[in-house]
Order: structure tokens, then C-alpha cells, then sequence
């Protein structure tokens, strides 16, 4: 095989970002020869970071069955930037918010991990703390300075070098959010609207518990791309999940997952798997409603610690955590990647 065949079949290798052959989005950088082995230069952006791996290694499968020899695979950073979305002008390439049917089941923990784990993995992440009622995000994160604003924008608070808005960063901590709907929409609005978030990959929304509002107006403000649900094992917040993700089903917005939070407890001492509030119920009711699970993440001591001391960001440093919370951002990124393999091509590059 030829160099220049070998750089045809790159071309037809599909980005994991767009779904489209990288010889039409010019992410075909080269191929060559390198002793008894070829090397396929393929450009990759940031959006699929967390899949870089597995993405390169199916490259190399692929290649390796078309020309019957050993292909490596470089990887070079591609920059494709997100178009403005909405009437709004958010520049942000997929927009997931998380929800859950009820309060307290680790939302906002679950949240702020997915965003820093897409942050940590290479991509643009913004995290936007829509809860309202509770904002916890700036808690969980350890956030004491205030946003600025700078040229009539709203500059975020950087956490790890994320951008993070929250509503509790503009109310004084102890003074209750007593708030009519069209005030919620207007408070929802401009934070998106007056938040300076340059360009993102990803625009993580923390959603308050229940109610579909926010879910509605955020649905009309922009395209989101979708919803995960949180939930724990216990039946009744099985339940409360339900509803959550048939309120999200009624205003149009697509789920992209189930997590089961404090779904076991793994004992330091012993080593074992203790299924405190039942087991695989999630992993069911995901399964009947055709939604994928992302994870099943442990009740662990240290994730609470963390939280309760605003070190959220330091879960990816524990080999213990980093795992699972890693894997459920990689699960998350896989279903978006293999829904835009799936869907037919589309005239202009697609917005995700
Ligand atoms: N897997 C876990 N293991 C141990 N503690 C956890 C886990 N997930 C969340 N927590 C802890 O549970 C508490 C509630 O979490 P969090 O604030 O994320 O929930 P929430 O659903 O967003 O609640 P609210 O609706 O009140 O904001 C926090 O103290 C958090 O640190």
C-alpha cells in the first residue's frame, strides 16, 4: 500500500465530533512511512478530547484491516470553533443540563464533576449553576470571589481554569431566592446571555430540582442538546427520575443519560461492594426507558469531604474516584460522538 492510498482511507475515517470524513473537514493531515510501519496523522479538536484514545484506537483498527499492516495513529490538536447558538449568541459547540426528580441526590456534585472532567480531559467546558433556589455549585467548588464585569459583560469566576456562574455568586449567601417565573426567566436569560463564556465545547447546566421552568425556558432560549437525569437506587427516587425525565421528554429536550449517584458503597476495609439501598434499579428503569447509564458512582467519604470542604476539583486527583467519574464523562461524550456517526450527514458542519 501506498502512502497516498493510505491517506485515502484516512480521509474516510469519521470525526468523532461532526460525523464527517476527515478528508472533508480537512483532519487528514498525512501519512507516511516509518520503517516496516505507517503513520497516520489525523487532526482531532477538543470537543472529543475525553475519546481521543478510543477514537485513535479504532482509527488504527480500521486502518490496520485496510492495509494489512501496523498503522500508528498522531494525533495533532484541531481547532474548530463553536458557532453562536440561539438568540442568545452563546458560542458553545453542546449544551447538557443536569437534572435530577429531587433535591439532595447529588446533582450538583454530579454536575460540577462531569464539567471538570471534560475540563481536565483537554476540552472548552463552562459550568452554569441554574439551581436558583440552591445554588451549591460555588460551595462544592469553594468559590469565594465574586463575578466582575468588564465592557458590560459578566466575567465568570475561573475554578481550575473553568469558567463557573452560579446565582449564588450574585446573591448574598444566607438571603433566600424568592422568585416569580418571568423573574427566573429573566435571571436565566441574562446569565446567559451577559455572561462572557468565549468559546466552549461544552456548557454544563446545574438545573434546580423538579419543576420543568427552567427546563422550558432555557429550551426556548437555546438548542440544548440534552439532559442527563440524576438519581439514587431507592425506589421513590427511582420515581422522582421518572418524572424528571418525562418533564424533560414533554418540552423536547433529549436525554443523553441516567447517573446513579451513592449507588453502592465499597468498603475501604474489606473491599466489598455494599448495595446499601438496593442495586441495578437504575440500570433498569434506563435500560426500559432506552436511556444509556453513564455510571453508577459509589457513596464515597472523601467525594462528600471534598465537597463539603469546596475541593470538588481534587476527585480527579484520587485514583479512587477519578475512575468512575471519568468514565461516566467518557460514556457521556461516546453517545454524543455515536449520535452524530449515526445521523445522516448533514449539508453544513452540524452544531452538537
Ligand atoms: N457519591 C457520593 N458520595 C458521598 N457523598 C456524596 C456523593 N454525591 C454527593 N454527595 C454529597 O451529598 C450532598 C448533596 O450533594 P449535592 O449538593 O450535589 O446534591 P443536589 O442533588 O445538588 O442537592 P440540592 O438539590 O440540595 O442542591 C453533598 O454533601 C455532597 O458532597
Amino acid at each position: 500500500m501506498t502512502q497516498t492510498q493510505l491517506l485515502e482511507a484516512v480521509k474516510q475515517l469519521q470525526d468523532p465530533e461532526t460525523g464527517r470524513p476527515l478528508g472533508v473537514t480537512g483532519q487528514a493531515l498525512g501519512a507516511s512511512a516509518d520503517g516496516d510501519k505507517l503513520v497516520a496523522e489525523v487532526g482531532l479538536t477538543s470537543w472529543a478530547s475525553c475519546i481521543w484514545s478510543e477514537t485513535t484506537d479504532r482509527y488504527a483498527q480500521a486502518l490496520r484491516a485496510q492495509v494489512g499492516a501496523d498503522v500508528e495513529i498522531v494525533v495533532r490538536p484541531f481547532e474548530r470553533p463553536a458557532e453562536k447558538i440561539g438568540q442568545i449568541g452563546l458560542a458553545a459547540k453542546s449544551v447538557i443540563a443536569v437534572g435530577s426528580g429531587k433535591g439532595g441526590v447529588g446533582k450538583s456534585t454530579i454536575a460540577a464533576t462531569l464539567a471538570l472532567g471534560l475540563h481536565r480531559a483537554g476540552s472548552k467546558v463552562g459550568l452554569m449553576d441554574a439551581d436558583v433556589y440552591g445554588p451549591s455549585i460555588p460551595h462544592l467548588l469553594g468559590i469565594t470571589d465574586r463575578p466582575h464585569a468588564e465592557n458590560n459583560r459578566l466575567q465568570p469566576v475561573v475554578v481550575d481554569g473553568m469558567p463557573v456562574m452560579s446565582m449564588g455568586l450574585l446573591v448574598p449567601k444566607e438571603e433566600a431566592v424568592v422568585w416569580r417565573g418571568p423573574m427566573l426567566h429573566g435571571a436565566i436569560t441574562q446569565f446567559l446571555k451577559d455572561t462572557d463564556w468565549g468559546n466552549l465545547d461544552y456548557l454544563i447546566i446545574d438545573m434546580p430540582p423538579g419543576t420543568g421552568d427552567i427546563a422550558l425556558t432555557l429550551s426556548q432560549l437555546l438548542p440544548l442538546t440534552g439532559a442527563v437525569v440524576v438519581c439514587t437506587p431507592q425506589d421513590v427516587a427511582l420515581l422522582d427520575a421518572v418524572k424528571a425525565i418525562a418533564m424533560y421528554r414533554k418540552v423536547g429536550i433529549p436525554l443523553l443519560g441516567v447517573v446513579e449517584n451513592m449507588s453502592y458503597f465499597a468498603c475501604g476495609g474489606c473491599g466489598a461492594r455494599h448495595d446499601i439501598f438496593g442495586s441495578g434499579g437504575a440500570k433498569q428503569k434506563a435500560a426500559e426507558m432506552q436511556i444509556p447509564l453513564l455510571a453508577e458512582v459509589p457513596i464515597n467519604v472523601d467525594l462528600r469531604k471534598r465537597g463539603d470542604d469546596g475541593r470538588t476539583v481534587d476527585n480527579f486527583d484520587d485514583p479512587a474516584s477519578a475512575e468512575v467519574l471519568m468514565g461516566m464523562c467518557r460514556t457521556l461524550v461516546r453517545g454524543l460522538a455515536e449520535a452524530r456517526l449515526a445521523a445522516p450527514p448533514m449539508p453544513s458542519l452540524p452544531v452538537l
